[in-house]
């Protein structure tokens, strides 16, 4: 049994299939790549796992628990945790602030800025600090960030959260080169001890992280494996990657 099984999970927008019988087991301390051609699902499997969007049929189970069709916040409460494409940090809060509103989940930041500390506060900023490599940012006001440091800021904010699983939509979109690599030295340090879901185009970033591709098309699983068997599997090139030189 994995971190987060997905078991023969539908989704229906009206009268069309977008996810047609798609399963899924993510082990622990795993990083897996969901990719697929545009329009093959990614997202809406992204929305259904935090329910963003309910399943129309299926069972999603994160560690043992039946989270199927529960609402956004109880999931996340419960232990996924997402960092979406666009970034949403305090812009006029310093690192250091956001991470400790992320911390304590409560939904009013100014209400956390002004309570007492909650104990473990201290350890796990030093954590993500170190992990994001934020540590000489942290007084400095979020909204003057560049765009690869708000990045790694908000992967931050969820880990802070201590998530069970961490799902990253497309996360070095719009990066530089450097931005990438220190984006893939944050997330091959991460995946030794968290477990994550990668949603992503860039297949050489792909490579440089995944432990685990997973290849979706119209909804369903069209293969899985380690990059090396994605790449030489004849399907997986036809639909997705195209020629080899891509
Ligand atoms: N709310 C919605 N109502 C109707 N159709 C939708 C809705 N959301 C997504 N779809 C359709 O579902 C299909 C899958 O979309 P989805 O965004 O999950 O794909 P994706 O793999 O993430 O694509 P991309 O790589 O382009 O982001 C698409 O055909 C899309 O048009």
């Amino acid at each position: 049994m994995g971190v987060l099984d997905i078991h023969h999970l539908h989704k229906s927008f009206g009268g069309t299939k977008v996810i047609n019988d798609f399963s899924l087991e993510v082990t622990e301390l795993t990083l897996c790549c969901l990719v697929g051609p545009n329009g093959a699902g990614k997202t809406t499997t992204m929305d259904l796992i935090t329910g963003r969007q309910k399943p129309t049929s299926g069972q999603i189970i994160l560690r043992n628990e039946d989270i199927t069709g529960l609402g956004e916040h109880e999931i996340a409460r419960l232990g996924i945790g997402r960092k979406f494409q666009v970034p949403a940090v305090f812009r006029d809060l310093t690192v250091r602030q956001n991470l400790e509103v992320a911390f304590s989940r409560e939904v009013n930041p100014f209400k956390n800025m002004f309570s007492m500390r909650p104990s473990g506060l201290k350890a796990k900023l030093d954590e993500v600090l170190s992990v994001t490599g934020l540590g000489a940012r942290i007084d400095t006001e979020a909204g003057t960030l560049s765009h690869g440091e708000t990045q790694w800021l908000e992967i931050g904010m969820v880990l802070m959260q201590d998530p069970a699983i961490l799902l990253l939509d497309e996360p070095v979109a719009g990066m530089t080169e450097a931005e990438i690599e220190k984006t893939v030295g944050i997330l091959n340090e991460l995946k030794k001890t968290n477990t994550l879901i990668v949603v992503e185009h860039d297949m050489a970033f792909v490579r440089s992280i995944a432990d685990v591709v997973t290849v979706m098309h119209m909804g369903s699983l069209l293969a899985q494996g380690s990059i090396e068997e994605m790449e030489a599997n004849e399907r997986v090139r036809e639909v997705y990657l195209g020629d080899p030189e891509d």
